[in-house]
């Protein structure tokens, strides 16, 4: 029997698509919260689930190790991998910002410095509006920069704003709004075309 192989961004997302896949009646019988296993299978062996880091999913899926992914929008234009988006899950709402210190505007005479765990999302919104930028990356608590004075800003993601508005910075831009997609393989696309269409299709039934 065929199966897709399905890369699942481990972190906040993946328990709210499990329970969407569940809806959906694709179902991983042996998934609980706390297991340390990699690797699930539905109850009828069509859908091989892996869970790998958030970061990961578009190379996976853009190397064909995985047929298909869900993860971040975040994720997937920092990567910049040539896949396919398929559909908004419109799960792990939040938005890419640029933010700062609260005198701090874009109209600087100098070079900005940016930190972000996100350097290529940066550089092209920069890029896009004319400002010259250099980029620092982080890989968590990108906030502190411009505290620290490592960077003038920052650019990140925002949810609630609790981060930013308990390190005392505020929204200077905003980018993008964010959501968990479903992403596919290309040459998958065609060559599993049946059971990805059958996936999607059962996705698309549920949140209607
Ligand atoms: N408040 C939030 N902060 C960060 N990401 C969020 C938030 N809300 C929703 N998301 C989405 O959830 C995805 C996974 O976030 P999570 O923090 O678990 O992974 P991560 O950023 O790769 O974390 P880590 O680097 O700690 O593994 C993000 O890529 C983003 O699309
Ligand atoms: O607007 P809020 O609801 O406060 O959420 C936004 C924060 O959440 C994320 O960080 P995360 O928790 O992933 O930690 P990190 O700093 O290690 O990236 C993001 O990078 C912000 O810092």
């Amino acid at each position: 029997m065929d199966y897709v192989t399905l890369a699942l961004a481990k972190g906040r997302t993946a328990e709210s698509t499990i329970e969407l896949l569940n809806n959906a009646g694709i179902d991983f019988p042996d998934f609980h919260t706390k297991s340390r296993k990699l690797v699930f299978y539905n109850t009828d062996q069509t859908v091989k689930l892996i869970f790998v880091k958030a970061v990961d999913v578009p190379t996976y899926v853009e190397k064909g190790a995985a047929d298909i992914g869900v993860v971040g929008k975040d994720n997937i234009l920092e990567s910049q991998a040539d896949i396919y988006e398929i559909l908004d899950l419109k799960l792990g709402r939040c938005q890419f910002v640029v933010a700062g210190k609260p005198e701090t505007t874009l109209e600087s005479t100098q070079k900005l410095t940016i930190a972000s765990k996100y350097p290529t999302v940066a550089k092209s919104h920069f890029q896009q509006k004319g400002i010259p930028i250099e980029t620092i990356k982080l890989n968590g608590s990108v906030e502190l920069a411009p505290l620290i004075g490592l960077a003038d800003i920052i650019v990140d993601i925002v949810e609630t704003g609790t981060t930013i508005n308990e390190n005392g910075l505020k929204i200077i831009d905003e980018i993008e709004d964010i959501s968990t997609r479903l992403i596919v393989n290309k040459a998958s696309f065609t060559t599993k075309s049946a059971l990805i269409h059958e996936l999607i299709n059962k996705l698309k039934s549920v949140m209607e």
